[in-house]
């Protein structure tokens, strides 16, 4: 594959073109040490904007709808990666590695999410704020970094499964970052089985995709007797099937994705239950304040001492109060995974730690749960909220 290396010594920026590769032919942009100023009127944008006329032939008023194109005036410009596409732009995903030196300044949102173009989070991202830019990246970890570091204002991130469950790792993620959970989001996740053109169901004899998206579709890849492999992500699947023009091989991923990297679906709905649905939290800096003026919902964690009946007088609290809990989820407590024994006899430790995750359907502004909150607090080891937020309840 020939590579151009462009190098501005002005402003050492790295602009390294792929042109070989005609589905996205590539440029990165390496230059967080760069000010502002010089973006908006200096040699970098000229560099930049020629190299987009020579491969993105979408007009203005395209690039302007997809919003993912190199945008002279954004102040990302000289902060991201982007895969250009012939027609559209592709944000590369952020790693963790990524320059922290942009704000998150200009009049879009910027919401961060996991997985690459065409993912469901990049779905549920641009339902709950259609106008938002959403930036891809790598890893869960990453997305709350980039809010961390104001490189974006929001993350959109799975948190559970109607099918497939809880997603463990955004649970521990919540307690490692001290992000607040300001909304969430439900989301209809339809399944597809994508595969390059002129490839035959009967063909395919592995199927890649997010593991989650696997486990929902255990029923019908068991029937074709597929290999499963697991991704970061079902459009990431896809992007790879599509780019190694793999044969043998499909992805599970959204029609969105399909039509994203040039696939052709050959199996609509293939989750196991026609109601599959998604619940993403929204995470910001800042929390919101909550309201009574319609249904709050409020996410918090916990740990406990060991002994008899303190979970369920955890729970009473709320029941006391009429406080309906509508989620409880429970993760080993990783500091402090392992309680010594108290019978002294083995030596090993006995119990397992635990943190509790409960979702009660009430606003911290309410009397009520605040007093459930005191009251639980007069036992945990460990109480923290993290978030009272609208209830999301339309599915549209
Ligand atoms: O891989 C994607 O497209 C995602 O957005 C991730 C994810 C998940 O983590 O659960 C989101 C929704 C679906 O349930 C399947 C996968």
């Amino acid at each position: 594959m020939a590579t151009f290396l462009i190098k501005s010594l002005v402003s050492q920026t790295t602009v390294k073109h792929s042109p070989s590769d005609h589905t996205s032919s590539r440029i990165e942009i390496k230059s967080a040490l760069i000010p502002m100023k010089r973006c908006r009127s200096g040699k970098i944008p000229v560099l930049a904007a020629s190299i987009r006329s020579e491969n993105d032939h979408s007009t203005e008023a395209q690039k302007k709808k997809n919003g993912n194109a190199i945008n002279l005036q954004s102040s990302l410009l000289l902060d991201a990666e982007y895969d250009v596409a012939s027609k559209d732009a592709h944000p590369r995903p952020l790693s963790s590695t990524h320059s922290s030196n942009s704000v998150s300044n200009g009049p879009r949102l910027r919401v961060a999410y996991q997985g690459v173009r065409g993912a469901y989070s990049e779905s549920a991202a641009q339902k709950v704020y259609p106008n938002c830019e959403a930036v891809p990246c790598e890893q869960f970890d990453t997305a709350f970094e980039t809010v961390e570091r104001w490189l974006v204002d929001r993350a959109v991130l799975p948190i559970e499964n109607s099918l497939g469950g809880s997603i463990h790792r955004n649970y521990d993620l919540l307690l490692r970052h001290r992000l607040h959970i300001v909304g969430e989001v439900k989301y209809a996740v339809r399944h597809c089985l994508l595969a390059n053109h002129g490839v035959k169901v009967e063909d395919l004899k592995r199927v890649l995709s997010h593991p989650q998206a696997l486990a929902q579709c255990e029923n019908t890849l068991t029937k074709l007797g597929l290999v499963r492999e697991a991704v970061d992500d079902t459009a990431g699947a896809a992007k790879h099937v599509a780019l190694q023009k793999l044969e043998d091989t499909g992805a599970v991923a959204s029609s969105a994705a399909a039509s994203i990297y040039g696939l052709n679906i050959l199996a609509e709905d293939i989750q196991d239950d026609s109601d599959n649905v998604t619940r993403f939290l929204i995470l910001a800096r800042e929390p919101i304040i909550p309201g009574t003026d319609r249904p709050f919902k409020t996410s918090i964690v916990f740990s406990l001492e060991e002994g008899p009946g303190v979970l369920f007088k955890a729970l009473a609290v709320f029941a006391l109060r009429q406080i309906n809990l509508t989620k409880i989820e429970s993760r080993p407590l990783r500091k402090q995974p392992l309680r010594a024994s108290d019978d002294g006899n083995s030596g090993l430790p006995k119990y397992f730690d635990y943190l509790f995750y409960v979702d009660f359907e009430a606003s911290m502004a309410d009397e009520n749960a605040q007093n459930a909150c005191r009251h639980l607090k007069e036992f945990a080891t460990f109480l923290r909220v993290l978030g009272s937020y609208p209830v999301h309840t339309s599915m549209m």
